[in-house]
């Protein structure tokens, strides 16, 4: 065995994929550690007497980033209040599983947690909105979601900050799929170790340079406990081949995905290129792009029997709401296929049947118990 390249006289019992030192496990501690703080440091992530919301997904990433940010305030003497923020989302034989697992992080490392469903804030779980859409696309559903339901559990904790557990190569990743789309907006900002949510209490990634390899070793040697199975529906697609291909380049050489992330950030959008403006969506008051944003286009569609609504451009959201106030206006009374005798709908037309069978209820998000979400 090989001894350790910073000559402490220990042996390796490692190779880093970021730099290819060989270390032993006490050394890859320290220098993968000391990394994050410079990085926390240099970014100016947090100030001072500010309470951080941790997204704690129970995840590899989400839970060494809990267990570094304890460790650092404490060595480092941040003063930071750290503490846990999940979203369910309703996944059964997933999120539920994980989120016992934060539960444990929870008693190990001595923070608060807050856990908000997507049932309470949207009336409907991913379970059910899988059973409505299908497996394709429900990822957009998700992620529109849960960055919504974070910022708003951030909203409700009155946070100063909220740190996700994004690492190195989901940004790697984020590049080249903004690069192969050509999406130049979000290409422009995606390499953001901060990014203003548009209600004021920032996102940080503070793991940014991390590689994934890294942070699934130091999880290991540090016994950290985490969830590791995958989504039980359907990957982003996308997203998918992204990583592929990420995953092939970095075997030739690892280096590629700290490249990928520096060209990103040098990238400088021409000006002729189309910015979104942000303004405060006109349902739920989030900061949005549009008119209505996404999260309340998605919600509308589920609640319409129109899951398709949101999905892809927003034009077709306008045609679709077109053809299917166009349907409600030909629909004929007393006449419920659905047999069902206390349906009060009792309309029917060719398409939709009944369209009682695609009602839900649902909170709507302007009428939020806020108040009652309290921790
Ligand atoms: N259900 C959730 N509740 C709270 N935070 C979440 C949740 N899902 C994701 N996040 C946050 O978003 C980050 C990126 O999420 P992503 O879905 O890419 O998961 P991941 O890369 O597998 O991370 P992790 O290993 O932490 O699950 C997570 O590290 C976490 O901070």
């Amino acid at each position: 065995m090989p001894s350790c390249s910073t000559k402490c006289g220990r042996t390796a019992i490692l190779k880093r994929p970021k730099t290819g030192d060989v270390l032993c496990k006490d050394c890859f501690f320290e220098a993968f550690e000391n990394e994050i703080h410079f990085t926390i440091t240099k970014a100016k992530l947090f100030t001072p007497n500010s309470t951080v919301a941790i997204a704690a997904s129970g995840g590899k990433d989400s839970t060494v980033l809990a267990y570094i940010l304890k460790l650092l305030n404490e060595k480092y003497n941040y003063q930071l209040k750290l503490l846990l923020l999940s979203i369910d989302e309703g996944i059964t034989g997933y999120r539920d599983d994980s989120l016992e697992t934060v539960k444990k992080n929870q008693e190990d490392y001595d923070m608060s947690l807050k856990v908000l469903s997507y049932k309470d804030l949207y009336g409907w779980t991913m379970d059910e909105i899988v059973a409505a859409i299908g497996r394709k696309n429900n990822c957009t559903f998700c992620g529109v979601f849960r960055r919504q339901a974070l910022d708003r559990g951030a909203h409700l904790l009155k946070v100063d900050y909220l740190a996700t557990g994004h690492n190195a190569d989901d940004i790697a990743e984020t590049v080249l799929m903004n690069i192969l789309r050509g999406d130049l907006a979000r290409l422009s900002r995606c390499t953001s170790i901060i990014t203003d949510s548009g209600d004021g209490i920032p996102r940080v990634k503070p793991l940014k340079y991390c590689y994934e390899k890294e942070i699934v070793m130091y999880a290991y040697f540090r016994k950290l406990v985490y969830f590791s199975t995958e989504c039980v529906f359907a990957p982003n697609a996308y997203r998918g081949h992204a990583r592929v291909l990420l995953k092939d380049l970095e075997k030739i050489d690892p280096s590629v995905i700290m490249n990928i992330i520096q060209s990103g950030e040098s990238i400088k959008v021409n000006q002729t290129v189309n910015m979104p403006t942000l303004t405060n969506c006109t349902r739920c008051g989030y900061v949005s792009s549009q008119e209505i944003c996404k999260a309340c286009v998605l919600l509308e569609g589920l609640n319409k029997g129109l899951p398709k609504l949101g999905i892809g451009k927003s034009s077709k959201v306008k045609r679709l709401l077109e053809e299917h106030s166009l349907k409600e206006k030909s629909i004929s009374k007393n006449n419920c296929s659905n047999s069902n005798k206390t349906c009060e709908n009792t309309i029917i037309d060719k398409d939709f049947q009944c369209l009682c069978l695609g009602k839900k209820e649902s909170v709507q998000i302007d009428q939020l118990p806020l108040d009652k979400l309290t921790i």
